[in-house]
């Protein structure tokens, strides 16, 4: 099979840790027999630095164009430190995701079992985690208008908007992916306090008719953040909002013992694109220490997602716990000195593929 790809490395550590994705995927074309076309495109910083603007047309051209699109992060603290900045990384990235359609963003939460020991919390809390956080990702407060200040420039706004059809195909997904995996749909939201949460569970519970067999329970996202860590068992399938979704999942990757480890996929009207949670780590670019494994899970979920290629993103999977079981990792994941690189772990995975 020849698949087409646009590569975004993006910002920071991007592009160390896409160049370990890819070696991954040279791996899985050789052994399952595929070609890859790739086209490469400019996003974030990179982007202003060189185009002006953090999300340019050409990118957005080969996005289009390509079957599928495996991003880095963006992200740069002269921007982050420059509260003033009019054009931004993060503009990029929500402008690719709205232009894009990727209404939904699925982020699988899953301890591995070598590294259990690696999480903060206790053994017996975390063994058996295995759940997916559907994150809404073209609507909410990131894009809600008006945004912006008053013209004294004393007040600042955001909105959060959502209206009944973007909350239907965000939890519809949700509600298909509980009846395949555990029938359990948890709905995170703010509902005594916030009318856009009102609208998510009365559309819920709506939809609930519909699906007889998934048990719905809705949880505030205050008690969310306090469960997830209490007893993160208990998760299934969590819907949720653009915001609660993006703060509860960088939580969520503690269970896991890093936020290098978690990938997601982001499912769109257009195309889909397949991304880490975790954002440019500037301290750490350049320095070959990064964790790669969240943007070679999420390459792994790109053959399963894009492509339907399930043997492919198996035997990624395969070789990434493979690594974390032989101690193949980086330092995000060791205390004592046993500690492999980004290029070192990269090269161990691929090779795994390889034999
Ligand atoms: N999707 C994205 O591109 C994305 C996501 C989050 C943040 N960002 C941007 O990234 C920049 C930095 O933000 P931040 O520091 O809040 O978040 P971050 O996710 O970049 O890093 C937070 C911390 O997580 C750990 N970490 C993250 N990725 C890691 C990896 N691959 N290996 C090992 N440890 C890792 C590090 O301890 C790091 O200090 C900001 O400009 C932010 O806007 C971008
Ligand atoms: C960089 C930022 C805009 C982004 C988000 O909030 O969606 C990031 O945190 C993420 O999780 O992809
Ligand atoms: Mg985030």
């Amino acid at each position: 099979m020849k698949l087409k790809i646009a590569i975004l490395p993006g910002d920071g550590i991007g592009p160390e840790i896409i160049k370990q994705a890819l070696k991954v995927m040279e791996a899985i074309g050789n052994r399952f027999g595929h070609t890859f076309d790739y086209s490469f495109g400019l996003v974030g910083a990179a982007a202003i630095t060189t185009k002006g603007d953090p999300y340019p047309e050409e990118t957005h051209r080969m996005c289009m164009e390509a079957d599928a699109i495996l991003f880095g992060a963006i992200g740069d603290p002269r921007f982050d430190n420059d509260p003033k900045a009019k054009i931004r990384p993060e503009q990029g990235l929500l402008k690719m995701r709205k232009e894009l359609g990727l209404y939904a963003n699925i982020r699988p939460v899953a301890t591995f079992p070598s590294l259990i020991h690696r999480s903060p919390l206790r053994q017996e809390l975390i063994e058996g985690v295995d759940f997916l956080c559907i994150r809404e990702l073209t609507g909410g407060i990131y894009f809600g208008r008006p945004q912006g200040r008053s013209e004294d420039g004393q007040t600042a706004f955001d909105s959060c908007v959502y209206n009944r059809e973007e909350i239907r195909r965000i939890c519809k997904l949700g509600f298909e992916y509980a009846h395949k995996r555990r029938q359990q749909l948890t709905v995170v939201d703010k509902a005594n306090v916030l009318a856009t949460s009102r609208l998510w569970r009365e559309t819920v519970q709506e939809m609930s008719v519909d699906w007889p067999e998934v048990k719905v329970e809705y949880m505030f996202v205050d008690n969310a953040a306090m469960q997830l860590i209490q007893h993160p068992p208990h998760f299934d399938v969590i819907v949720t909002e653009n915001m609660f979704g993006d703060i509860l999942t960088d939580e969520a990757s503690v269970i896991t013992g890093s936020l290098g480890l978690l990938p997601s996929a982001s499912i769109g009207i257009h195309t889909s694109l397949f991304e880490p949670i975790h954002g440019s780590y500037p301290q750490a670019a350049g320095k070959n220490i990064a964790n790669p494994v969240a943007t070679i899970l999420s390459a792994a979920m790109l053959f399963e997602y894009a492509f339907g290629l399930q043997a492919e993103g198996t035997a990624i999977r395969e070789a990434v716990a493979l690594s974390l079981q032989k101690g193949i990792i980086t330092e995000d994941l060791t205390e004592h000195n046993q500690t492999y690189t980004t290029e070192e772990v990269g090269d161990y995975i691929a090779q795994v593929i390889y034999a």
